[in-house]
Protein backbone atom coordinates (compact mmCIF):
# COMPACT_ATOMS: atom_id res chain seq x y z
CA UNK A 1 0.00 0.00 0.00
CA UNK A 2 1.38 3.65 -1.19
CA UNK A 3 0.20 5.01 2.27
CA UNK A 4 2.69 7.79 3.46
CA UNK A 5 3.04 6.20 6.31
CA UNK A 6 1.30 4.87 9.72
CA UNK A 7 0.60 4.63 13.63
CA UNK A 8 -1.25 1.85 14.86
CA UNK A 9 0.40 -0.37 17.38
CA UNK A 10 0.29 1.25 21.07
CA UNK A 11 2.60 1.81 22.92
CA UNK A 12 4.73 3.28 21.06
CA UNK A 13 2.44 5.34 18.57
CA UNK A 14 -1.08 5.84 20.07
CA UNK A 15 -2.30 8.64 19.29
CA UNK A 16 -5.93 10.53 18.93
CA UNK A 17 -7.38 11.87 15.75
CA UNK A 18 -7.80 15.11 17.66
CA UNK A 19 -4.19 15.44 18.85
CA UNK A 20 -2.53 14.70 15.38
CA UNK A 21 -5.14 16.83 13.95
CA UNK A 22 -4.25 19.40 16.70
CA UNK A 23 -0.29 19.08 15.44
CA UNK A 24 -1.29 19.33 11.90
CA UNK A 25 0.46 15.98 10.98
CA UNK A 26 -2.57 14.05 9.78
CA UNK A 27 -2.71 13.31 5.94
CA UNK A 28 -6.05 13.99 4.00
CA UNK A 29 -4.97 12.42 1.12
CA UNK A 30 -5.63 8.94 2.78
CA UNK A 31 -8.87 7.39 4.94
CA UNK A 32 -8.24 5.97 8.33
CA UNK A 33 -8.31 2.33 8.13
CA UNK A 34 -10.17 -0.45 10.66
CA UNK A 35 -8.99 -3.18 11.36
CA UNK A 36 -10.32 -6.67 12.60
CA UNK A 37 -9.07 -6.14 16.34
CA UNK A 38 -10.56 -2.90 16.65
CA UNK A 39 -7.72 -0.49 16.61
CA UNK A 40 -7.45 2.04 13.85
CA UNK A 41 -4.51 3.17 11.45
CA UNK A 42 -4.76 6.80 10.98
CA UNK A 43 -2.55 8.09 8.27
CA UNK A 44 0.04 11.10 9.05
CA UNK A 45 2.58 12.85 6.89
CA UNK A 46 5.89 10.67 6.39
CA UNK A 47 7.96 13.31 6.96
CA UNK A 48 6.96 14.33 10.61
CA UNK A 49 6.98 10.85 12.10
CA UNK A 50 10.24 11.76 13.55
CA UNK A 51 9.16 14.97 14.98
CA UNK A 52 6.18 13.67 16.52
CA UNK A 53 6.49 12.82 20.30
CA UNK A 54 6.88 8.91 20.11
CA UNK A 55 8.25 8.66 23.40
CA UNK A 56 7.12 11.50 25.65
CA UNK A 57 8.72 10.19 28.72
CA UNK A 58 12.03 10.70 27.46
CA UNK A 59 13.62 14.65 27.40
CA UNK A 60 14.32 16.00 24.16
CA UNK A 61 18.24 15.59 25.41
CA UNK A 62 17.34 11.96 25.76
CA UNK A 63 16.09 11.60 22.25
CA UNK A 64 18.91 12.94 20.52
CA UNK A 65 21.13 10.58 22.49
CA UNK A 66 19.44 7.75 21.87
CA UNK A 67 18.82 8.73 18.35
CA UNK A 68 22.67 9.17 18.36
CA UNK A 69 23.43 5.53 20.19
CA UNK A 70 21.09 3.67 17.55
CA UNK A 71 23.15 5.05 14.74
CA UNK A 72 26.76 3.94 16.05
CA UNK A 73 24.83 0.30 16.17
CA UNK A 74 23.13 0.72 12.76
CA UNK A 75 26.79 1.56 11.08
CA UNK A 76 28.52 -1.03 13.81
CA UNK A 77 26.36 -4.11 12.38
CA UNK A 78 26.57 -2.87 9.05
CA UNK A 79 30.66 -2.56 9.27
CA UNK A 80 31.26 -6.11 11.18
CA UNK A 81 28.29 -7.45 8.34
CA UNK A 82 31.31 -6.61 6.07
CA UNK A 83 33.89 -8.04 7.71
CA UNK A 84 35.30 -4.72 8.71
CA UNK A 85 36.61 -3.62 12.33
CA UNK A 86 35.10 -0.97 14.44
CA UNK A 87 37.44 1.35 16.05
CA UNK A 88 37.30 4.83 18.21
CA UNK A 89 38.33 7.06 15.12
CA UNK A 90 35.10 5.60 13.23
CA UNK A 91 32.74 6.27 16.46
CA UNK A 92 33.82 9.86 16.41
CA UNK A 93 33.21 10.27 12.95
CA UNK A 94 29.26 9.70 13.63
CA UNK A 95 27.45 13.03 14.25
CA UNK A 96 25.47 13.51 17.51
CA UNK A 97 23.56 16.17 16.19
CA UNK A 98 21.87 16.91 12.72
CA UNK A 99 19.29 19.12 11.89
CA UNK A 100 15.56 17.46 10.28
CA UNK A 101 12.97 19.08 7.80
CA UNK A 102 11.10 16.71 7.41
CA UNK A 103 11.80 13.72 5.65
CA UNK A 104 15.39 15.02 4.62
CA UNK A 105 18.53 15.03 7.04
CA UNK A 106 21.42 17.72 7.26
CA UNK A 107 24.32 16.59 8.25
CA UNK A 108 27.52 19.05 9.60
CA UNK A 109 30.42 19.35 7.58
CA UNK A 110 33.37 17.03 9.25
CA UNK A 111 31.18 13.74 9.81
CA UNK A 112 30.65 10.65 8.17
CA UNK A 113 34.21 12.04 6.52
CA UNK A 114 35.41 8.23 6.50
CA UNK A 115 36.13 6.72 2.74
CA UNK A 116 34.64 4.09 4.44
CA UNK A 117 31.01 4.98 4.22
CA UNK A 118 31.30 6.53 0.66
CA UNK A 119 32.49 2.28 -0.26
CA UNK A 120 29.17 1.14 1.00
CA UNK A 121 27.19 3.56 -0.76
CA UNK A 122 23.69 3.48 -0.55
CA UNK A 123 23.40 0.62 1.93
CA UNK A 124 24.83 2.83 4.29
CA UNK A 125 22.40 6.08 3.67
CA UNK A 126 19.84 4.14 4.28
CA UNK A 127 20.27 2.43 7.20
CA UNK A 128 21.60 5.89 8.34
CA UNK A 129 17.90 6.82 6.72
CA UNK A 130 16.02 4.48 8.98
CA UNK A 131 17.24 4.68 12.31
CA UNK A 132 16.50 8.25 12.10
CA UNK A 133 13.04 7.36 10.97
CA UNK A 134 13.27 9.61 7.87
CA UNK A 135 12.24 7.88 4.50
CA UNK A 136 15.11 9.48 2.71
CA UNK A 137 18.19 11.50 2.77
CA UNK A 138 19.12 13.79 -0.41
CA UNK A 139 22.13 11.40 -0.91
CA UNK A 140 19.24 8.89 -1.96
CA UNK A 141 16.13 11.07 -2.93
CA UNK A 142 14.88 12.84 -5.54
CA UNK A 143 12.77 15.69 -4.18
CA UNK A 144 14.11 18.11 -1.57
CA UNK A 145 10.55 19.62 -0.96
CA UNK A 146 10.14 18.93 2.78
CA UNK A 147 8.05 19.58 5.69
CA UNK A 148 9.08 21.07 8.65
CA UNK A 149 6.64 21.51 11.73
CA UNK A 150 7.44 24.72 14.12
CA UNK A 151 5.35 25.21 17.40
CA UNK A 152 1.62 24.22 15.45
CA UNK A 153 2.88 25.99 11.89
CA UNK A 154 3.30 23.97 8.79
CA UNK A 155 5.94 25.24 6.59
CA UNK A 156 6.31 23.17 3.40
CA UNK A 157 9.40 24.61 1.24
CA UNK A 158 12.67 23.59 -1.48
CA UNK A 159 15.28 23.21 1.24
CA UNK A 160 17.61 23.06 -1.55
CA UNK A 161 16.28 26.32 -2.68
CA UNK A 162 15.44 28.32 0.08
CA UNK A 163 16.98 28.87 4.00
CA UNK A 164 15.18 27.94 7.13
CA UNK A 165 16.52 28.81 10.51
CA UNK A 166 15.05 26.22 12.67
CA UNK A 167 17.44 27.97 15.75
CA UNK A 168 15.29 30.95 16.35
CA UNK A 169 12.79 28.38 17.63
CA UNK A 170 13.39 30.56 21.26
CA UNK A 171 12.56 33.70 19.50
CA UNK A 172 9.41 32.13 17.37
CA UNK A 173 8.20 31.33 20.64
CA UNK A 174 8.74 34.81 22.20
CA UNK A 175 6.71 36.14 19.25
CA UNK A 176 4.07 33.32 19.82
CA UNK A 177 3.07 35.04 23.06
CA UNK A 178 2.89 38.40 21.81
CA UNK A 179 -0.49 39.87 21.12
CA UNK A 180 -0.26 41.63 17.96
CA UNK A 181 -4.23 41.57 17.06
CA UNK A 182 -4.73 45.26 16.62
CA UNK A 183 -1.24 46.19 14.65
CA UNK A 184 0.41 45.95 10.96
CA UNK A 185 3.59 44.14 11.08
CA UNK A 186 6.67 43.88 8.68
CA UNK A 187 9.81 41.65 8.59
CA UNK A 188 10.84 38.58 9.34
CA UNK A 189 8.63 35.87 11.65
CA UNK A 190 5.70 36.23 9.04
CA UNK A 191 3.86 33.31 9.72
CA UNK A 192 4.12 33.35 14.01
CA UNK A 193 3.06 36.66 13.86
CA UNK A 194 -0.22 35.77 11.37
CA UNK A 195 -0.99 32.73 13.47
CA UNK A 196 -0.25 32.65 16.90
CA UNK A 197 0.45 36.92 17.60
CA UNK A 198 -3.06 37.27 15.35
CA UNK A 199 -1.76 39.92 13.68
CA UNK A 200 -4.08 41.88 11.93
CA UNK A 201 -2.16 42.60 8.95
CA UNK A 202 1.80 41.14 7.57
CA UNK A 203 3.33 42.52 4.66
CA UNK A 204 6.18 39.84 3.86
CA UNK A 205 9.20 40.75 1.54
CA UNK A 206 10.91 38.70 0.20
CA UNK A 207 13.55 38.54 -2.99
CA UNK A 208 13.92 34.97 -3.55
CA UNK A 209 11.17 33.65 -5.95
CA UNK A 210 11.41 30.12 -4.54
CA UNK A 211 10.58 31.52 -0.52
CA UNK A 212 7.98 33.91 -1.99
CA UNK A 213 6.16 30.19 -3.50
CA UNK A 214 6.65 28.85 -0.74
CA UNK A 215 5.56 31.67 1.57
CA UNK A 216 2.87 31.67 -0.64
CA UNK A 217 1.50 27.82 0.37
CA UNK A 218 2.11 27.97 3.66
CA UNK A 219 0.02 31.07 4.13
CA UNK A 220 -2.60 29.11 2.63
CA UNK A 221 -2.13 25.86 4.68
CA UNK A 222 -2.30 28.20 8.19
CA UNK A 223 -5.56 29.81 6.52
CA UNK A 224 -4.06 33.61 7.03
CA UNK A 225 -3.30 34.41 3.26
CA UNK A 226 -6.26 37.30 3.51
CA UNK A 227 -4.16 38.74 6.40
CA UNK A 228 -1.10 38.90 4.49
CA UNK A 229 0.21 41.14 1.82
CA UNK A 230 3.92 39.91 -0.34
CA UNK A 231 6.39 41.87 -1.88
CA UNK A 232 8.81 39.71 -4.21
CA UNK A 233 12.06 41.90 -4.18
CA UNK A 234 14.72 43.92 -2.41
CA UNK A 235 13.16 45.21 1.00
CA UNK A 236 15.79 48.04 0.65
CA UNK A 237 13.53 49.37 -2.50
CA UNK A 238 10.33 48.54 -1.29
CA UNK A 239 7.83 51.54 -2.18
CA UNK A 240 6.10 51.91 1.27
CA UNK A 241 5.94 54.44 4.47
CA UNK A 242 3.84 55.26 7.18
CA UNK A 243 2.05 52.01 8.35
CA UNK A 244 3.98 49.20 9.98
CA UNK A 245 3.19 49.23 14.29
CA UNK A 246 6.50 46.59 14.55
CA UNK A 247 9.12 46.09 12.12
CA UNK A 248 10.69 42.45 12.64
CA UNK A 249 14.61 43.37 11.61
CA UNK A 250 15.71 39.45 11.85
CA UNK A 251 19.02 39.30 9.41
CA UNK A 252 22.05 38.03 11.11
CA UNK A 253 24.94 38.77 11.25
CA UNK A 254 23.37 42.33 11.36
CA UNK A 255 20.29 44.10 9.98
CA UNK A 256 21.42 47.32 9.67
CA UNK A 257 21.21 47.88 6.32
CA UNK A 258 17.24 47.42 6.73
CA UNK A 259 17.14 50.57 9.54
CA UNK A 260 16.65 52.95 7.49
CA UNK A 261 13.56 50.75 5.16
CA UNK A 262 12.58 49.99 8.95
CA UNK A 263 12.37 54.08 10.11
CA UNK A 264 10.37 55.29 7.62
CA UNK A 265 7.89 52.13 7.42
CA UNK A 266 6.86 53.31 11.06
CA UNK A 267 3.85 54.89 11.11
CA UNK A 268 4.22 58.34 11.88
CA UNK A 269 1.72 59.63 13.84
CA UNK A 270 1.70 56.46 16.68
CA UNK A 271 5.32 54.99 15.93
CA UNK A 272 5.97 51.56 17.03
CA UNK A 273 8.28 48.74 17.58
CA UNK A 274 11.72 48.00 15.84
CA UNK A 275 12.92 43.98 16.74
CA UNK A 276 16.36 44.38 16.12
CA UNK A 277 18.58 41.63 15.33
CA UNK A 278 22.13 41.11 16.62
CA UNK A 279 25.14 39.16 16.66
CA UNK A 280 27.31 40.69 19.39
CA UNK A 281 30.93 40.02 19.79
CA UNK A 282 31.82 40.65 23.31
CA UNK A 283 35.92 40.68 24.45
CA UNK A 284 37.43 37.62 24.81
CA UNK A 285 37.39 36.95 29.02
CA UNK A 286 40.25 35.28 30.55
CA UNK A 287 39.76 31.62 31.50
CA UNK A 288 40.53 30.56 34.56
CA UNK A 289 43.76 29.24 35.77
CA UNK A 290 44.34 25.13 34.48
CA UNK A 291 45.33 24.25 38.05
CA UNK A 292 43.71 25.70 41.35
CA UNK A 293 45.05 24.91 45.17
CA UNK A 294 42.04 24.05 46.37
CA UNK A 295 38.85 22.58 45.38
CA UNK A 296 36.60 25.15 47.12
CA UNK A 297 38.30 28.11 46.24
CA UNK A 298 38.41 26.44 42.38
CA UNK A 299 34.83 26.20 42.84
CA UNK A 300 34.07 30.13 44.67
CA UNK A 301 36.04 31.71 41.57
CA UNK A 302 33.89 29.71 39.22
CA UNK A 303 31.17 30.80 40.19
CA UNK A 304 32.32 34.32 40.46
CA UNK A 305 33.76 34.27 36.87
CA UNK A 306 30.67 32.88 35.67
CA UNK A 307 28.73 36.13 37.13
CA UNK A 308 31.79 38.37 36.28
CA UNK A 309 31.51 36.78 32.82
CA UNK A 310 27.59 37.70 32.25
CA UNK A 311 27.62 41.34 33.53
CA UNK A 312 30.34 41.82 31.17
CA UNK A 313 28.07 40.71 28.45
CA UNK A 314 25.36 42.69 29.71
CA UNK A 315 27.27 45.72 29.59
CA UNK A 316 28.76 44.74 25.90
CA UNK A 317 25.08 43.80 24.80
CA UNK A 318 23.58 47.11 26.79
CA UNK A 319 26.28 49.53 25.10
CA UNK A 320 25.19 48.05 21.69
CA UNK A 321 21.64 48.57 22.45
CA UNK A 322 21.97 52.19 23.78
CA UNK A 323 24.42 52.75 20.37
CA UNK A 324 21.60 51.75 17.96
CA UNK A 325 19.07 53.55 19.64
CA UNK A 326 20.73 56.57 19.06
CA UNK A 327 21.09 55.84 15.29
CA UNK A 328 17.77 55.10 15.60
CA UNK A 329 16.83 58.35 16.39
CA UNK A 330 19.47 60.05 14.40
CA UNK A 331 17.65 58.03 11.12
CA UNK A 332 14.49 58.94 12.19
CA UNK A 333 15.07 62.56 12.59
CA UNK A 334 16.34 62.62 8.77
CA UNK A 335 13.61 60.59 7.19
CA UNK A 336 10.59 61.85 9.04
CA UNK A 337 12.20 65.72 9.74
CA UNK A 338 10.81 65.46 13.27
CA UNK A 339 12.24 64.57 16.50
CA UNK A 340 11.59 60.96 17.97
CA UNK A 341 12.66 59.22 21.38
CA UNK A 342 13.61 55.68 21.93
CA UNK A 343 13.23 53.54 24.69
CA UNK A 344 14.87 49.92 24.85
CA UNK A 345 12.17 47.80 26.27
CA UNK A 346 13.76 44.31 25.90
CA UNK A 347 17.02 42.50 25.23
CA UNK A 348 16.59 39.04 24.10
CA UNK A 349 19.10 36.49 24.35
CA UNK A 350 18.48 34.04 21.21
CA UNK A 351 21.81 31.51 20.69
CA UNK A 352 25.81 31.39 21.62
CA UNK A 353 27.22 31.06 18.33
CA UNK A 354 30.49 30.75 20.60
CA UNK A 355 31.15 31.94 23.57
CA UNK A 356 31.74 35.32 22.55
CA UNK A 357 29.55 35.93 19.79
CA UNK A 358 25.59 36.00 21.09
CA UNK A 359 22.76 36.62 18.92
CA UNK A 360 20.82 39.13 20.82
CA UNK A 361 17.40 40.91 19.96
CA UNK A 362 16.51 44.53 21.05
CA UNK A 363 12.93 45.30 21.50
CA UNK A 364 13.10 49.42 20.31
CA UNK A 365 9.88 51.60 21.23
CA UNK A 366 10.14 54.41 18.86
CA UNK A 367 7.72 57.58 19.15
CA UNK A 368 7.38 60.51 17.66
CA UNK A 369 7.66 63.60 20.02
C1 LIG B 1 18.11 33.89 7.16
S1 LIG B 1 16.83 33.69 5.99
C2 LIG B 1 15.45 33.51 7.04
C3 LIG B 1 14.51 32.51 6.54
C4 LIG B 1 13.23 32.36 7.39
N1 LIG B 1 12.52 33.62 7.50
C5 LIG B 1 13.53 31.79 8.76
O1 LIG B 1 13.42 32.49 9.76
O2 LIG B 1 13.88 30.63 8.86
C6 LIG B 1 16.75 35.32 5.38
C7 LIG B 1 15.73 35.50 4.29
O3 LIG B 1 15.72 36.89 3.94
C8 LIG B 1 15.79 37.01 2.52
N2 LIG B 1 16.46 38.29 2.25
C9 LIG B 1 17.70 38.65 2.67
N3 LIG B 1 17.98 39.91 2.28
C10 LIG B 1 16.88 40.37 1.62
C11 LIG B 1 16.54 41.60 0.98
N4 LIG B 1 17.41 42.64 0.97
N5 LIG B 1 15.33 41.72 0.40
C12 LIG B 1 14.45 40.70 0.43
N6 LIG B 1 14.70 39.49 1.01
C13 LIG B 1 15.90 39.33 1.60
C14 LIG B 1 16.57 35.78 2.06
O4 LIG B 1 16.28 35.45 0.71
C15 LIG B 1 16.08 34.72 3.05
O5 LIG B 1 14.95 34.05 2.59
Amino acid sequence: CDWACCISSPPRGCFSRKYLQSQGVLDHKYCAQKHSDGTVTLPVVASVLAQLDLAPTLSEKEKVQSFHKRLIEAAQSLLVSKGETWSEDLERDIPSRWQCHGDLVLFSEGCFSHAIWKDFGSEFWTAVALTLGVKLTMLLGDSSYVTHIDNHIRYEFDVAKCMFSSGNITEKLRIASFDCSVETGIGYFTLPYLVHATAAHVHACEWNPDAVKALQRNLQISGVSHRCTGYQGDNRQLPLSDLADRVNLGLIPSSEEGWPVACRLLKRDTGGILHIHQNVTTPLHHEPPEHSSAIDVEKGSSIKECSLRIQRDMQVWTAWASDTARHICTLLLDITGSKWKTNIKHIEHVKTYTPHIIHVVLDLECKPF
